[in-house]
């Protein structure tokens, strides 16, 4: 399967009370991949809201990721997506599988990317591209390093931090094949709001 659209990614705090109503909203639109991004260390809600989200993707045929917990992807059988501090890609890839999604962070580094492709990961991820409300510390990447990315890596390339409906048009056009987005999707006053974003950002995607 070619990874291409709109990866979304859950925040705890911004989708309080309306967690499962606003991913529902944007599947709706179209998610290519799904992320369920908790930093809290309370693993049995981490485990309920998992598995409530592995039923919604299942229902409308997205892959789900989990961030951070390769255990736990495992366990659900589902893809995990893996910082530089998360642990090492090659026994995630032993321990999932090889058809598993596996995602790297890769900051603004090509090399890391190319040592996680020889690692077995699915799709490389780059960012910070623009102020993010979600993790303001990231380290910045570039447009330029993302045109360069995208002439030395075969696997499909993400981007995150504070992409917009109004700033990812250039991200597109420098190589990028999914746009991970968090306030920029999630943001909005209404589901109905979520899933026009949702249909949006795949509109930017199509070729
Ligand atoms: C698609 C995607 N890209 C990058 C990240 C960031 O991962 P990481 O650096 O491990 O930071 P945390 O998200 O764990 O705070 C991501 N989660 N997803
Ligand atoms: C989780 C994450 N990782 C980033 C990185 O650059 O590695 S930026 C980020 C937050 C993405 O959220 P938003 O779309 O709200 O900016
Ligand atoms: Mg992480």
């Amino acid at each position: 399967m070619k990874l291409r659209g709109l990866y979304a990614i859950t925040d705890s705090q911004l989708l309080a009370g309306k967690f499962l109503a606003y991913v529902e909203a944007a599947l709706d639109g179209g998610v290519t991949l799904l992320q369920y991004r908790d930093k809290s260390s309370d693993e049995a809600r981490r485990l309920r809201e998992a598995e409530k989200l592995r039923e919604l993707c299942s229902r409308y045929k997205t892959q789900l990721i989990i961030n951070d917990d390769a255990e736990l992807a495992a366990r659900l059988g589902v893809g995990v997506h893996l910082g530089q501090t998360d642990g090492p890609l090659t026994p995630a890839r032993a321990l999932l599988g090889s058809k598993a999604i596996i995602g790297a962070t890769c900051h603004s580094q090509i090399e890391l990317a190319e040592q996680a492709a020889k690692e077995g990961a699915s799709y490389v991820a780059f960012g910070r591209f623009f102020n993010s409300n979600t993790k303001p510390g990231a380290p910045a990447a570039t447009l330029d390093m993302l045109a360069q990315a995208r002439t030395r890596l075969q696997l499909p390339i993400c981007v995150i931090g504070g992409v917009t409906l109004e700033n990812a048009a250039p991200l597109v056009a420098h190589g990028a094949d999914l746009l991970a987005v968090v306030h920029g999707l999630f943001g909005a006053d209404s589901t109905q709001e979520v899933t026009r974003r949702a249909r949006a950002f795949n509109d930017l995607l199509k070729v």
